[in-house]
């Protein structure tokens, strides 16, 4: 037998043993890696595309995935992380947001995370028959006739923020710079306040505490989310603890380690209590007095929660939800009705003070509409609806601007769907036309990216141009979205059921804005960033609002 050394014995172990590590090492790398041959961008940490798909100054990452790496972009998980998809592709978006939905529900971390901050399982949390359940009660409350109902408690508001901004701007000279933003969010609470669940926040008094507080809240439980990004995964198991009283006590005497989590907590406990009481209220009420009883709220009992409570409380018992899953829901209409039309809000008065002339049409559009009617008497629902210039400007600055920007979905099961723009491999140069997504995959469909894609509107997808509404010259996009193809609020089982709200109140509250003030821009550059939803911030402004994004508009009483 030849004589073989210890340390050449050694060397041979040694050298086998990383062998064999590397080979498992690549194996399990090519499990984990099936989409290697999508192209898709290089993340610019190890820790893979997280920071980039989430960072606030992401947004021109989003809008340039399908024109730099096609309709299906790999995102690369880094160092350990799996990879995930990043779809903008029209046949793969209606495979996922309707034809094969069922196999795509929210993400874990999104499911765990609203389920915490509404308390409870509402729409934003549950899946499948108890999704459908809760959206038979959601969605007769915002059916254009229903919505309609509530014009005037819109024009309530926007009367008080017209009144607000005249005493701020009387004897004052031309060219005051104001906080738009401000002004805005408090009047989007406002109405989702009175409207949505029949409370008033009182939220044009400059000492409103209820306003202070919920608003604090409700703009930052979801930044504060994020910074806890680590816990995200296990949020989904925290939230299926029951009952829910259970886990609030128990989360009300843990200690966090982390400031971030102790401040999320805080703003969870300062919202969920005003639902409950509100809740309660109603519920003594249709104990007492039936349903003649509900009309003692700041909406006269016409607002959507108390519709819902009503609805509830008449329906067979197999057919009810929970309390729990009521104010959920309250919290869901809420949440899902403040930041977004603030934000749209915000953005629209950003594009008119920069546009004079525009600024004028749509003036000139709404005295005409207005001089057909009697002296201080408003538009109506349909008559707001008909304004072609203005319906085509919120139309294009939801599309281009979209306030979500994606939505995260993760796959239950192995899914072939099918593609309209094929993906090159990196690997052979063929075309793949259909793709098989695995189970476990998180998916992200990029809204607004989809929505400025060339390959779907055009060479001028990116520009903001109003007229493709009003001639007409846009032709049906391939996207399944529900308003005019884009996929702004989505469309399937989880598409917003706020939409025709939402509409009415940008609409409505701009049109009272435009015929009381005129609005130019400040010279400081506006930068959008990304959240849940859009936040403008005046550069090198450390919080949002002051000097907010429209704070420089220099609002003059015509
Ligand atoms: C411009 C304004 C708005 C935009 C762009 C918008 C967009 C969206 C999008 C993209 C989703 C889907 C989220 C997902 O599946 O992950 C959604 C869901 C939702 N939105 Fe809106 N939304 C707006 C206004 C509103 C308003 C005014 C309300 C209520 C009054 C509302 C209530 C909701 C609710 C409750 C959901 C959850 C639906 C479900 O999970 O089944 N939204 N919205």
């Amino acid at each position: 037998m030849p004589f073989i050394s210890k340390d050449l014995a050694t060397a041979a172990c040694a050298f086998t043993f990383i062998a064999i590590a590397t080979s498992s090492f690549r194996k399990w790398m090519k499990a984990k890696k099936p989409y290697a041959f999508i192209p898709g961008p290089d993340p610019s940490t190890l820790a893979g595309y997280l920071l980039d798909l989430h960072s606030p100054d992401a947004l021109g990452w989003h809008f340039n995935m399908p024109e730099e790496y096609g309709h299906v972009a790999r995102l690369k998980g880094g160092l350990v992380g799996a990879d995930a998809l990043y779809i903008t592709d029209p046949a793969a978006l209606n495979s996922i947001l309707i034809r094969q939905q069922a196999w795509f529900p929210e993400s874990t971390e999104f499911a765990g995370l609203f389920g915490i901050v509404h308390c409870g399982d509402g729409v934003a949390s549950v899946k499948g028959r108890e999704h459908k359940k809760q959206r038979k009660y959601m969605d007769v409350l915002f059916t254009a006739s229903r919505v309609s109902k509530l014009t005037p408690m819109f024009y309530r508001v926007a009367r008080q923020l017209e009144t607000k901004l005249t005493a701020n701007l009387s004897g004052k000279p031309p060219g005051q710079v104001v906080d738009m933003l401000d002004y805005l969010t408090r009047a989007a609470l406002e109405i989702i306040g009175t409207a949505g669940i029949g409370h008033t926040f009182n939220s044009f008094d400059d000492k409103s505490e209820a306003f202070e507080e919920f608003h604090g809240a409700i703009t930052s439980v979801l930044p504060l989310a994020s910074r806890l990004f680590l816990v995200l995964p296990f949020l989904e198991s925290w939230r299926k603890l029951k009952p829910v009283w259970l886990r609030r006590t128990l989360a009300s005497i843990a200690t966090f380690p982390w400031p971030a989590a102790g401040k999320f907590r805080a703003a969870v406990d300062a919202m969920h209590p005003v639902y409950v009481k509100l809740y309660k209220t109603r519920q003594q009420a249709l104990e007492e007095g039936g349903s003649a009883a509900l009309a003692e709220n700041a909406a006269g009992g016409k607002d959507l929660i108390t519709s819902m409570i009503q609805a509830n409380w008449q329906a067979d018992e197999a057919d009810k939800m929970s309390d729990d899953v009521v104010l959920a829901n309250m919290s869901s209409i809420v949440h899902g009705g403040q930041e977004t039309t603030s934000s749209g809000l915000a953005r629209f008065l950003t594009i008119i003070a920069e546009d004079v002339n525009l600024q004028q049409r749509l003036r000139a559009e709404l005295h005409q509409a207005k001089a057909k009617k009697a002296p201080g008497e408003d538009l109506d629902f349909n008559e707001l609806e008909r304004l072609p210039l203005l319906d085509a400007v919120v139309r294009e600055m939801l599309r281009i601007y979209s306030p979500v920007t994606f939505v995260w979905r993760q796959t239950t099961k192995d899914v072939l769907v099918p593609l309209t723009y094929p993906i090159r491999s990196t690997n052979t140069g063929e075309e793949v036309k259909e793709l098989l997504i695995e189970q476990g995959t998180a998916v992200y469909l990029g809204l607004s990216a989809a929505n400025r894609s060339t390959a779907i509107w055009g060479p001028d997808a990116a520009e903001f141009k109003p007229e493709r509404w009003l001639k007409r010259t846009q032709t049906e996009s391939k996207l399944p979205g529900t308003y005019s193809g884009m996929m702004t609020f989505l469309s399937g089982a989880k598409v917003c059921p706020g939409k025709t709200f939402a509409i009415l109140e940008m609409k409505l509250v701009l049109s009272v804005l435009l015929l009381a003030f005129s609005f130019e821009p400040i010279s400081a550059p506006i930068d959008w960033r990304m959240g849940i939803t859009l936040e403008p911030r005046v550069r090198g402004a450390r919080k949002r609002g002051r000097p907010g994004p429209c704070s420089r508009h220099g609002s003059v009483i015509l």
